[in-house]
C-alpha cells in the first residue's frame, strides 16, 4: 500500500480546521469554504469512513459577533469570546451537515479530560457511541473552563489526543498553508513544500523553531508537528494541508499527493497496546476463571464479567487492572469499564444482566479487547 492510500483507505479520520482559515484570519466564518468542506467530507463518509471534525473559531466568531476589532488580553474575555462564538460556530456546521439530512453532536472537551481514566473513557465512549451511528461530531475545546489552551490557540493538541482517543487511521489538520514548508513560507518566499517525513524525524523541529504565530494567536506549525508525534503514538498518520486549495479533502480522499504527510513508526493497534502497557500503574486484580483464561490467551477477545471470579483493590472506571488466573499468574492487562464496587457486583454475571445488577450498562465488557494487552 503506497502511504497516499494509508489516507484513501482510511476508516476512520479526525479533520481539524483552524482559526486561520475557518475565519478568514478574523474576519468571520468563511462561509462558502464551509459549505465546500462540508460536501467533501460528506464524500467521505458516504463512503463508509468515520469522522470527527474539530473546529476552532469560536474566539474569533465570537469576536467579529461582539464587534470587537482587537483580540483581548484577558484570559477571561477571550473565553467570553468563545462562549458566544461557539454558538455561531456549530449553528454555521449544522445547517450545513443538515443540507445532506446528517445529524451534528457537539462536544466540548479539554486536555485534563483526556488525561483523566474515567472521563478519557467516557468522551471515548460517547465518540463510539456516536459514530456508528453516522453522526459527526463537532469538537472544540471547552474553553470556559480551560486558560492555557486558549492562550495558546491550540486545537492541533486537542484533534491529535482525539485521535488517540478514538483510535483513528488519520488526523488531517487544515491550515492556510498548503503544508509543511522548511521554513516559514510567510517569512521565506523560497521555503518548499515538505511532501513526506516521518513524525518523529527530528529534522522538522528546525523547519518550524520560529513559531511563526498567526494572527490569531494560534500555535503556529510547531503544534502541528507536536501533534503529529502525538497522533504517532497511537499510529495515526498527519497531514496537514492546506484548505485553502477548494477540494483539498476530495484530493486526499482519491489518493492523490497534497499537503505533507507525517508518518507514525509503528501500526496503529501495536502502538496503542505499547502505549497501554508502558503507561500505566495497575490498581487492582481480576482473578480469572479457566475459562476466560483460555480465550483471554487465544487473542483478540474483551473480557466479559461472566469470566471472573473475584475483584481485589480499589479501582476506578479507566484505571488499568492486571487479570490473573487462580493461582494468581498474569495473563493481561488493561483499562477497566467499571468501579471496583461495580465491578464486584457483576463477577460471574451474562453481559445482557449487567442493567439487571447495576442500573445501568457502562459497557457489556469489563475489559474491552482494543483496551487490554497480553503479558
Ligand atoms: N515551516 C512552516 N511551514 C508552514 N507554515 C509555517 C511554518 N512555520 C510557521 N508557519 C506558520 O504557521 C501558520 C499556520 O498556523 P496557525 O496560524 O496556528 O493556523 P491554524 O489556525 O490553522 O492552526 C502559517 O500561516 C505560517 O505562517
Ligand atoms: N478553542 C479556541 C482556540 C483554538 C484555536 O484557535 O486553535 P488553532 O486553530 O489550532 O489555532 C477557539 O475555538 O477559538
Amino acid at each position: 500500500m503506497s502511504e497516499r492510500q494509508r489516507i484513501s483507505g482510511a476508516r476512520r479520520l479526525v479533520v481539524k480546521i483552524g482559526s486561520a482559515l475557518l475565519t478568514n484570519d478574523g474576519r468571520g466564518l468563511a462561509s462558502a469554504e464551509l459549505t465546500h468542506w462540508v460536501d467533501q467530507i460528506m464524500a467521505w463518509h458516504r463512503a463508509g469512513t468515520e469522522i470527527v471534525l474539530v473546529s476552532s473559531g469560536a474566539v474569533a466568531e465570537g469576536m467579529s459577533r461582539l464587534g470587537w476589532k482587537q483580540r483581548p488580553e484577558h484570559v477571561h474575555e477571550l473565553q467570553a469570546a468563545a462562549a458566544v462564538g461557539q454558538m455561531g460556530l456549530i449553528q454555521a456546521w449544522e445547517v450545513q451537515f443538515q443540507r445532506h439530512g446528517t445529524h451534528t453532536a457537539q462536544v466540548l472537551l479539554t486536555h485534563d479530560d483526556l488525561s483523566d481514566r474515567k472521563r478519557y473513557l467516557n468522551a471515548r465512549s460517547t465518540l463510539r457511541t456516536l459514530l456508528p451511528l453516522g453522526v459527526i461530531p463537532i469538537v472544540n475545546e471547552n474553553d470556559t473552563v480551560v486558560t492555557d489552551e486558549i492562550r495558546f490557540g491550540d486545537n492541533d493538541t486537542l484533534g491529535a489526543l482525539v485521535a488517540n482517543l478514538v483510535e483513528a487511521d488519520g488526523l488531517i489538520l487544515l491550515t492556510d498553508q498548503e503544508g509543511l514548508y522548511d521554513s516559514d513560507p510567510r517569512h521565506n518566499p523560497n521555503a518548499q513544500l515538505i511532501r513526506e517525513a516521518r513524525a518523529n524525524d527530528e529534522r522538522l523541529d528546525a523547519m518550524v523553531s520560529d513559531g511563526g504565530r498567526g494572527a490569531l494567536g494560534s500555535g503556529g506549525m510547531q503544534t502541528k508537528v507536536r501533534a503529529a508525534r502525538l497522533a504517532a503514538r497511537s499510529g495515526a498518520f498527519t497531514l496537514i494541508a492546506g484548505g485553502k486549495v477548494g477540494n483539498v479533502l476530495e484530493l486526499a480522499r482519491q489518493g492523490t499527493e497534497v499537503g505533507s504527510l507525517l508518518l507514525p513508526d509503528q501500526e496503529r493497534l501495536d502502538a496503542r497496546k505499547q502505549w497501554l502497557a508502558g503507561h500505566l500503574r495497575t490498581r487492582g486484580r481480576l482473578v480469572l476463571d479457566s475459562g476466560a483464561v483460555r480465550v483471554l490467551r487465544e487473542g483478540g477477545r474483551s473480557l466479559l464479567p461472566v469470566g471472573v471470579k473475584r475483584v481485589e483493590g480499589d479501582f476506578r472506571r479507566g484505571e488499568m487492572v492486571s487479570c490473573v488466573d487462580e493461582q494468581g499468574l498474569e495473563i493481561a492487562r488493561g483499562l477497566v469499564s467499571y468501579d471496583s464496587t461495580e465491578a464486584a457486583r457483576i463477577t460471574g454475571c451474562a453481559s445482557e444482566k449487567i442493567a439487571e445488577r447495576l442500573g445501568y450498562v457502562s459497557e457489556e465488557e469489563l475489559i474491552h479487547r482494543d483496551n487490554m494487552v497480553l503479558v
